[in-house]
């Protein structure tokens, strides 16, 4: 039933992206459009120092790397990508590391790997391989590192890097956690203010607006494939002289519980909405105009029994509705007119009525 509750996001919309945010797959394309040349440039430098694994490694990742963009290019696929191209930074880091390229020095490069990380992944994946990147670091300027690997690091360095990195990585994942919940909060307050302009406030059915956007996917559903419907319009009788007799705030309960007498009378696949100040509308798929009245009877019996209490006694109401299916070639305006002249006619019959519309099953 188009009613709406309240939707609120779920956490998976933090993968959607907020306007202004750079797209993980483009962050990722010019990424690799920068790694390649830089890689090829110290895989160049490194075959003038006569390092003979360096350079064939660094010149594999870059074509690596270019695949990866070519993979994407030709599949489309953003999981294959990302997955693509962080198992290749992490390759390409560790060896940075392990093998002291460039004198030791290309190991700062690590610093770009957890803001990277943090950003093109989900939190989880940004913890893991963060945590995992440092205890490997740990290990390897432990003195076992040193046993399996002759790394130039000195001790200084040693402790000097493994604070900075550990320092960067926290600050990393503080700074992707306020901008996680600040991008959720965005969402929910879209979903928030989407929810605000299609929903009644009062009753929490769909306001006019929205039922208007609904009858027109309706009537497209129809044109397509001629799957007919009906609507029924309703007015609660008399009710002036409730807000009148027992004061506004018992008119406004009564709107309230016609509503839920709706909600509990109608299909979910019906869209339910307060069409004005007491009137309803009820939009009901696959539905002749036969059926449409008898639901309508029901609907006004179900709303005959029930009451608002009031102090000692009961408000009870009346509703009177007019039903109208969709004919051939007919406008939606056409259709709402047909239904408000059912109305009309419910009304003049004395009210407590359900009518069809004209040429349709009567009253
Ligand atoms: N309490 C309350 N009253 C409302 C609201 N919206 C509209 N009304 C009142 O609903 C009343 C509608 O009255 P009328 O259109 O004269 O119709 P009626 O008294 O229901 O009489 P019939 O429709 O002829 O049966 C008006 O007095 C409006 O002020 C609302 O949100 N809350």
């Amino acid at each position: 039933m188009t009613t709406g509750s309240l939707k609120t996001p779920d956490p998976k919309l933090s993968q959607f992206r907020v306007k202004g945010e750079i797209p993980v797959p483009l962050l990722i394309n010019w990424l690799t459009a920068v790694a390649i040349p830089l890689l090829l440039f110290f895989a160049w430098r490194s075959s003038l120092r006569d390092d003979p694994v360096t350079s064939p490694l660094l010149v594999t990742i870059a074509v690596l790397l270019a695949i990866n963009a070519a993979v994407f290019w030709f599949s489309g696929s953003k999981v294959a990508q990302r997955r693509g191209f962080i198992a290749l930074i992490t390759v390409l880091f560790t060896y940075l590391a392990v093998h002291a390229v460039e004198d030791g020095s290309a190991i700062i490069w690590l610093f770009a790997y957890p803001p990277i990380i943090f950003y093109i992944s989900d939190a989880r994946v940004g913890v893991l391989a963060c945590a995992g990147g440092f205890i490997a670091l740990l290990l390897l300027f432990s003195p076992l590192g040193d046993l399996i690997f002759s790394a130039p690091y000195s001790p200084g360095f040693r402790l000097t890097m493994l604070a900075a990195l550990g320092f960067e990585m926290v600050t990393c994942y503080i700074l992707d956690q306020s901008r996680r919940r600040s991008k959720l909060g965005l969402l929910k307050l879209a979903a928030d203010f989407e929810y605000a302009a299609k929903h009644d406030s009062l009753t929490g059915l769909a306001n006019r607006r929205e039922a208007l956007a609904q009858l027109d996917a309706e009537y497209q559903r129809y044109l397509r494939s001629a799957r007919s419907f009906s609507v029924l319009l309703m007015d609660i009788d008399l009710f002036k002289s409730v807000n009148d007799t027992h004061g506004h705030h018992v008119g406004d309960e009564l709107i309230i519980l016609v509503a839920r007498t709706l909600r509990g009378e109608c299909r979910k696949i019906d869209t339910l909405a307060r069409w004005g100040g007491e009137e309803f509308l009820a939009l009901l798929p696959e539905t002749e105009t036969d059926e449409a009245l008898k639901m309508a009877n029901r609907i006004r019996e179900a709303i005959a029994r029930s009451a608002v209490p009031v102090d000692e006694h009961a408000v009870k109401a009346t509703i009177s509705i007019g039903a109208a299916g969709m004919r051939a070639s007919e406008s939606i305006d056409r259709l709402l007119q047909h239904a408000d002249e059912a109305l009309y006619r419910a009304k003049t019959l004395g009210r407590d009525q359900a009518c069809a519309a004209e040429g349709e099953n009567a009253a």
